[in-house]
C-alpha cells in the first residue's frame, strides 16, 4: 500500500521546493528585520528605510508562497488519500471469488475504516510535516549560522539528540497501534453480527449477553487508545523538556557572545526570533517520527490482508460455448472431506438440467465448480475442447447467468437493478419484466420502475428480489442460465410460469439445482441429474 502512496510523493516534493521558498523568504525577513535594528542602534537612518522597505516587500511575497504551500499540502493529502484506497479496492477485486468468500469481510471494513483513517492521520499528515518541517528547520538554522556558525552547531546537535530520542521513544507505540488495530477487527466483525442478528438477539433474550460482550469490546479498545495515548504525553513531555533546554541553551549562549563582543544587538534578537523557527519544527518532527514509525505494522496488517493466493494463470479466450461443460473424473474435496469423487457427466449446448438430490450432496459444490469459484481437485471440466481452468473468467462469465435465491439488491432503483447499470432497449427491459413476472410489481407503484430499492431490499419481498434476479438473467442474454434454488421464494403458479418461461429460451443451457420440482415442468427438462454418493447420476 506504500507504493500506491508514493504516487504523491511528486507533489511532496513540489511542496517541499515551494517550503524552502516559504522559510527562505521568512528568514530573509528576520535578517532585514536585524539589519534595520542595528541601523537604528547606530543611528543610520537611510540604512533602516532601506531595510524596512525590503521587509516589507518580502512579507507581502509571502503571502501567495504560503497559499500555495498550503494547496499543495491538501493537493498531496487527496491524492495520497485516493492512491491508497483506490489500490485496495483493486487488490480486493483482483482476489478469486472463493478466497474472498472463505474470509471475514469485517476485516476488510475494518481496514479500510480504522487502518486507512489511521494511515492517513499518521502515515500520510506524517511524512507531510516531517519533510516541511525539516525545510523550515534546515532554514532556520542556516539563518542563525548567518549570524553566528557556532550557533549552528550547538542547534543541530541539540536537534540530533532530540529526534534520536524521540524516534526510541516511539519504539512501543508501534506494537500498540498493531494490537489496538487487530482489536478494531474483532470490533467491527462483532458489530457487523450482531446487527445481522438483531431480531435473533431480540426474540431469544440475548440482550444481557450482547450488552456485557459489547462492553467488555469496547473497554478494551478505550484502554488500549489510553494507554497509546500515554505513552505519547512521555513521548511530548521529553520534548518538551529537550526544547526547553535547546532554547534556553541557544538564548544563553547569544548573550554570552553579544557580551563577548562578537553578536550585535540585531543578532541576539535575530537568534531569539530564529529559535522558535527550529524549536517548533524540531518538535513537529519528533512528533511525528513516532507516528510514521507506528503505522509500519498497519501497513503489514493491510498487505497481509491483500496478499492474492496462487492462482491458475487463464490462458485461452472464448467468445462462445460451441459444444459443452463436461465434468471429466472430476473429484472435490473442502479440506479434508471429499465431496465429489470421479464423477463423470455433460451440460450440453441449449439443454436443460434439472439437478436434484439430498441436502449436502454436492449441488451447490457443483455449480462453484462450474463458475470457476474452484478448480477440481482431480480430472478437469471441459468447455468445448478447453480446459474451463485454462478459460479467462471474464470471457467465461459473460456467457453465464446466475439466478440465485440470496439477492443481493443496490440502494439504487429499479430499473438499476434490473439492469445492472448495463444499457439495454426499452423493449428488452419490458419482456425481461413479463417474462419474469414482474408486470404488477412495476406498474402497481406510481414511479415504476423509478421507485427506490433500499438496504437490500428491504422494502420488497423475497418473492420480488427472486423475480428481479430472474429479470436480470434474462436480460444478460447469456448462453447458459444457473439456477440455484431460484423459485424457492416463489408461490408455485408464478414459479412454474417463470420456470417454463426459461425452459422455453432458445439455444440457453438452463441447469436448474432445485428441491422445488414441479410435474408439469419436469418433462422440459433435456436430462435429470441426481447428486448423491459424491457421484452424479442421471436419471433417465
Ligand atoms: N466452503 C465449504 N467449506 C467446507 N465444507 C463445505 C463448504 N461448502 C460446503 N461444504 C460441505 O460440502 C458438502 C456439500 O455441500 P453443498 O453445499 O454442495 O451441498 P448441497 O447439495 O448444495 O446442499 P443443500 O441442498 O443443503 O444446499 C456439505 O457436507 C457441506 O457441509
Amino acid at each position: 500500500m506504500k507504493k500506491a502512496i508514493f504516487k504523491a510523493i511528486p507533489l511532496l516534493v513540489i511542496a517541499a521546493f515551494i517550503g524552502i521558498l516559504v522559510f527562505s523568504v521568512d528568514g530573509l525577513i528576520s535578517i532585514e528585520m536585524m539589519k534595520a535594528i542595528d541601523a537604528v542602534t547606530s543611528q543610520n537612518k537611510v540604512a533602516f528605510g532601506e531595510h524596512i522597505k525590503g521587509l516589507l516587500f518580502l512579507a507581502i511575497f509571502l503571502v501567495p508562497t504560503t497559499l500555495l504551500l498550503a494547496y499543495l499540502k491538501g493537493k498531496y493529502k487527496k491524492k495520497a488519500i485516493v492512491s491508497a484506497k483506490r489500490y485496495y479496492m483493486e487488490q480486493i477485486f483482483d482476489k478469486e471469488i472463493n478466497q474472498f468468500q472463505s474470509e471475514n469481510t469485517a476485516m476488510y471494513i475494518s481496514t479500510l475504516t480504522n487502518d486507512v483513517s489511521n494511515i492517513e492521520m499518521n502515515y500520510i499528515d506524517g511524512l507531510y510535516e516531517v519533510v516541511i518541517n525539516t525545510m523550515n528547520f534546515i532554514v532556520g538554522i542556516i539563518v542563525i549560522a548567518y549570524v553566528s556558525p557556532i550557533a549552528l552547531v550547538v542547534g543541530l546537535v541539540l536537534g540530533l539528540l532530540g529526534t534520536v530520542i524521540s524516534v526510541v521513544m516511539g519504539k512501543p507505540l508501534q506494537k500498540h497501534q498493531e494490537h489496538r488495530s487487530e482489536f478494531y477487527k474483532d470490533y467491527t466483525s462483532y458489530i457487523k453480527e450482531f446487527l445481522s442478528a438483531f431480531h435473533i438477539i431480540k426474540s431469544n433474550n440475548l440482550n444481557d449477553k450482547v450488552r456485557k460482550d459489547f462492553f467488555n469490546k469496547s473497554e478494551a479498545i478505550q484502554e488500549k487508545g489510553y494507554l497509546i495515548d500515554r505513552i505519547v504525553s512521555y513521548i511530548s513531555a521529553t520534548q518538551n523538556f529537550m526544547m526547553m533546554t535547546m532554547m534556553y541553551g541557544l538564548l544563553a549562549f547569544s548573550v554570552f557572545m553579544a557580551i563577548k563582543g562578537n553578536l550585535t544587538l540585531g543578532g541576539v534578537i535575530l537568534i531569539v526570533n530564529n529559535m522558535e523557527k527550529i524549536m517548533f519544527p524540531l518538535m513537529q518532527i519528533s512528533e511525528w517520527l513516532p507516528k510514521i514509525q507506528s503505522s509500519k505494522g498497519i501497513f503489514k496488517r493491510i498487505d497481509n490482508l491483500l496478499i492474492k493466493a496462487v492462482e491458475h494463470v487463464e490462458t485461452v479466450e472464448i467468445d462462445a460455448i460451441n459444444e459443452a461443460i463436461g465434468f471429466e473424473d472430476v473429484s472435490f474435496s473442502y479440506d479434508v472431506q471429499e465431496v465429489l469423487s470421479h464423477t463423470n457427466f455433460n451440460f450440453e449446448k441449449g439443454k436443460k438440467y434439472l439437478v436434484i438430490g439430498p441436502s449436502g450432496g454436492g449441488k451447490s459444490t457443483v455449480l462453484k465448480l462450474m463458475r470457476k469459484y474452484f478448480n477440481p481437485t482431480e480430472g478437469k471440466i471441459r468447455l468445448d475442447h478447453y480446459n474451463l481452468k485454462d478459460v479467462f473468467k471474464e470471457d467465461y462469465f459473460l456467457q453465464l447467468a446466475n439466478i440465485e435465491q440470496q439477492v443481493f439488491i443496490f440502494e439504487d432503483t429499479l430499473l438499476n437493478n434490473l439492469c445492472l447499470y448495463k444499457e439495454y432497449s426499452a423493449e428488452e427491459i419490458e419482456l425481461a419484466i413479463i417474462k419474469a413476472g414482474l408486470t404488477d410489481f412495476v406498474e402497481g407503484h406510481p414511479q415504476g420502475l423509478e421507485r427506490m430499492l433500499y438496504d437490500n431490499g428491504k422494502n420488497i419481498s423475497g418473492g420480488e428480489k427472486s423475480r428481479i434476479a430472474i429479470a436480470r438473467g434474462l436480460l444478460q442474454h447469456a448462453k447458459v442460465i444457473i439456477l440455484d434454488e431460484a423459485f424457492a421464494s416463489l408461490d408455485s403458479a408464478i414459479a412454474k410460469n417463470i420456470e417454463k418461461t426459461i425452459l422455453d429460451l432458445d439455444e440457453v443451457m438452463v441447469v436448474n439445482v432445485s428441491h422445488v420440482i414441479f410435474e408439469e415442468t419436469k418433462a422440459y427438462y433435456d436430462e435429470i441429474y441426481m447428486i448423491k454418493n459424491k457421484n452424479v447420476y442421471a436419471m433417465s
